[in-house]
């Protein structure tokens, strides 16, 4: 029984962005342990590569590419390279984002561009060279987006950020309702407190400023969380797996806390 349960995704292809680490690579594993064969983006391909020997070692096929989601076409002819490889695109997964830690009086304008043509432009490529795929192919495919908790509350010192974030929950309703009559659905996960290479700026980023210890911005945010942890990539990566799963046939245009509750939705 728990076989069939991780194979639900066997003979897919996923596409997944930023997994060359922390919340991506979790995700690109979990899918592969579900069946899927996993295309894995990011703009470091180095460690991108030991995803992937870790994904073979899974007994999937996986390919790894260099892309830069902010450049729409280098991403859409990677996308699309990595789908000609693998047989084809059935899932989507825009993972790939970057956070800044900026009172909103004090952002620069290239800080600005900077971080919305990452999390927002790459959400947004990543949605339309997927649509692409699936419509040329008639595939009924899932469009999976990576928001936060800061999409549904804007938190102090990233602002910036937490504007990205509410951009990508409106491209995910948006995209989904024009998409739907295709038989694509488009949802995004968001995540709470992750213990990740993020969090670590993100906690030198606030110590800064505020003058903070190290380490003490991160733990009064991880205090706050209702189920007394951290959450892991795993964590994000179960509910990704499902958001992939036909079980989620039935959803579409939802931007879903997966935070052990910190926000409440
Ligand atoms: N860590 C956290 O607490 C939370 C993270 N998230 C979101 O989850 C996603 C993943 O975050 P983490 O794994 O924590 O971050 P991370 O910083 O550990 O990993 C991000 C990955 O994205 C890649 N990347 C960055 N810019 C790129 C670009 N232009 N093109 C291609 N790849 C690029 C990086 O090379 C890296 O491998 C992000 O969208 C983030 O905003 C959301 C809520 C909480
Ligand atoms: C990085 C992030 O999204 C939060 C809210 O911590």
């Amino acid at each position: 029984m728990r076989e069939e349960i991780h194979m639900s995704l066997s003979g897919k292809v996923a596409a997944v962005t930023g997994a060359a680490q922390g919340i991506g690579k979790a995700i690109a594993l979990r899918l592969a342990k579900d069946g899927a064969d996993i295309i894995l983006l990011d703009v470091k391909h180095d460690i991108l590569l030991q995803t992937g020997k870790e994904i073979e070692a899974l007994g999937r096929k996986t390919i790894s590419l260099t892309a830069d989601i902010s450049n729409r076409d280098q991403f859409h002819a990677t996308l699309a390279e990595g789908a000609k490889a693998l047989g084809g695109l059935d899932i989507m997964v825009n993972n790939a984002g970057i956070c800044q830690v900026r009172q909103v009086i004090d952002i620069q304008p290239d800080e600005f561009e900077k971080i919305f043509r990452i999390n927002v432009d790459g959400t947004l490529w990543g949605i339309q060279g997927a649509a692409k795929l699936f419509k040329d192919k008639g595939t009924k495919g899932k469009i999976i987006n990576a928001c936060s908790i800061a999409g549904h509350d804007a938190f102090p010192l990233l602002g910036a950020y937490s504007a990205t974030k509410f951009a990508v929950r409106a491209l995910t309703q948006a995209a989904a309702k024009e998409l739907a009559s295709s038989g694509i659905t488009v949802n995004a996960y968001c995540p709470g407190i992750v213990g990740t290479d993020m969090w670590v700026s993100i906690d030198k980023g606030m110590a800064e400023i505020t003058g903070a210890e190290i380490g003490s911005t991160y733990k009064k945010y991880v205090d706050g969380i209702a189920l007394g942890r951290v959450e892991t990539g795993d964590d994000v990566a179960g509910f990704v797996s499902y958001l992939a799963s036909s079980d989620a046939d039935y959803m579409t245009g939802q931007s879903v806390m997966i935070d052990g509750g910190l926000v409440y939705r």
